[in-house]
């Protein structure tokens, strides 16, 4: 899909797959207005050729999405020689992305009298990717690692999760949450009240009565999101092991449980709901297929407001890091890559493409990074 607007719109180019529709659909009743919103062109009927190459697209990725699990990996690998095969690739790749372990003096080097601010993913990232989405805890030894960063930068979690349920996991009162992937921020109070993305905050309060900014860019499609949360959970509702996530302002569809074989009548049947909603978008993730609202807004976006909010987003001798492991958090690598501010390190135990700088295989080595980045901070202070 790849939706351009007029000169000073808002352009959203998505790099997935297009979705096999929308064939023919209806407007809805209530048009979300927002000023972030894309209107999507009324398309033609596709030929049916082009409809399954399109949604064969989707099956691979949906095939190749989410490694497995390393006790899984071995147990699908026949020979050793495969192992360190695997292990050579990830090796040749770290090339192009060295371990932030690996590289900690060089990363010490950057951060060097500047103010380092940290922006973090949930799932993959600060819990392991787990069959169920709601036992993706965190364990109590990352709290605290999180906890002790969080008294020395500025840190902010953001998920594809509703901000709620990300707070219920992390329970740390002293981090910014943004939730559905950065569509639901609580800030902290905008230093400067200009704001380059025109758009408007609400003051609100936290858990503990602080005064903080609330930012919802996508809030007109509160009914939207639950009248297709609804349809999605009728129509998968007899497919062993899928299972459906209100993440508020996006519906997370998971396939981990569901036999592969069964993965096109996931996608068909998704498809097959969101022809009636032009304005919401299919989008994947690790095992998971994403509706959300057609907007220009991503988790690159969260991470710029937030630096705006926090009075960091126009000085050199500041250094954003973004940890994350999936496609949704390339929307940050890039924004960091191309302000030339700061840089993304992927969480991945397998190697692939990403506009992160550097690599971390799982959560344990973020665990570490960030044990290790709290206390260079305290021994350099
Ligand atoms: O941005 P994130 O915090 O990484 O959220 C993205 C999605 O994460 C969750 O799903 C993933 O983790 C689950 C638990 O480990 C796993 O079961 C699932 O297969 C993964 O896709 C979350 O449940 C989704 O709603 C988020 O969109």
């Amino acid at each position: 899909m790849d939706l351009k607007t007029s000169h000073n719109s808002p352009v959203f180019v998505d790099p997935l797959p297009s979705l096999a529709l929308p064939m023919t659909y209806t407007t809805p009743t209530s048009f979300p207005s927002s000023g972030l919103y894309l209107n999507t062109p009324k398309k033609k009927p596709l030929p049916s050729k082009i409809e399954e190459v399109r949604a064969a697209g989707w099956l691979d990725l949906m095939l190749a999405s989410s490694p497995p699990r390393k006790r899984q990996s071995k147990d699908f690998l026949p020979h050793d020689v495969q192992a360190d095969d695997l292990d050579l690739r990830y090796r040749n790749w770290m090339v192009n992305y060295p371990s932030a372990l690996g590289s900690f003096e060089a990363i010490t080097e950057l951060a060097r009298g500047k103010k380092m601010a940290l922006f973090l993913d949930y799932d993959g990232t600060l819990s392991p990717i787990v069959d169920n989405p709601a036992n993706a805890v965190m364990s109590d030894e990352m709290r605290a690692a999180v906890r002790h960063v969080a008294s020395l930068f500025p840190t902010a979690i953001i998920s594809g999760r509703s901000r709620d349920k990300v707070f219920d996991f992390v329970k740390l009162t002293e981090l910014y949450y943004a939730g559905s992937h950065g569509m639901d921020i609580m800030g902290p109070i905008r230093k400067s009240e200009s704001n380059g993305h025109h758009v408007e905050c609400v003051r609100s309060t936290d858990s503990e009565g602080k005064e903080v900014n609330l930012f919802q860019p996508a809030s007109e499609f509160l009914p939207m999101i639950a009248e297709v949360f609804e349809n999605l959970s009728e129509s998968i509702k007899d497919i062993e092991g899928a299972r459906m996530e209100d993440n508020k302002f996006c519906v997370s569809v998971h396939y981990r449980n569901v036999a592969p074989h069964d993965y096109e009548t996931v996608h068909q049947r998704v498809t097959a709901v969101l022809k009636d909603y032009p304005c919401l978008r299919l989008t994947h993730g690790r095992k998971v297929l994403e509706v959300r609202p057609v907007i220009d807004w991503n988790k690159g976006k969260a991470v710029e407001f937030l630096l705006e909010s926090l009075g960091l987003n126009e000085s050199d001798d500041v250094l954003p890091i973004y940890v994350g492991d999936d496609k949704t958090d390339e929307d940050a690598f890039k924004v960091l890559k191309a302000n030339n501010h700061g840089f993304g390190i992927l969480v991945s135990s397998v190697p692939k493409d990403s506009d992160a700088f550097y690599s971390l295989r799982d959560p344990s080595e973020v665990m570490e990074f960030l044990r290790t980045l709290a206390a260079w901070k305290e021994g350099s202070s």
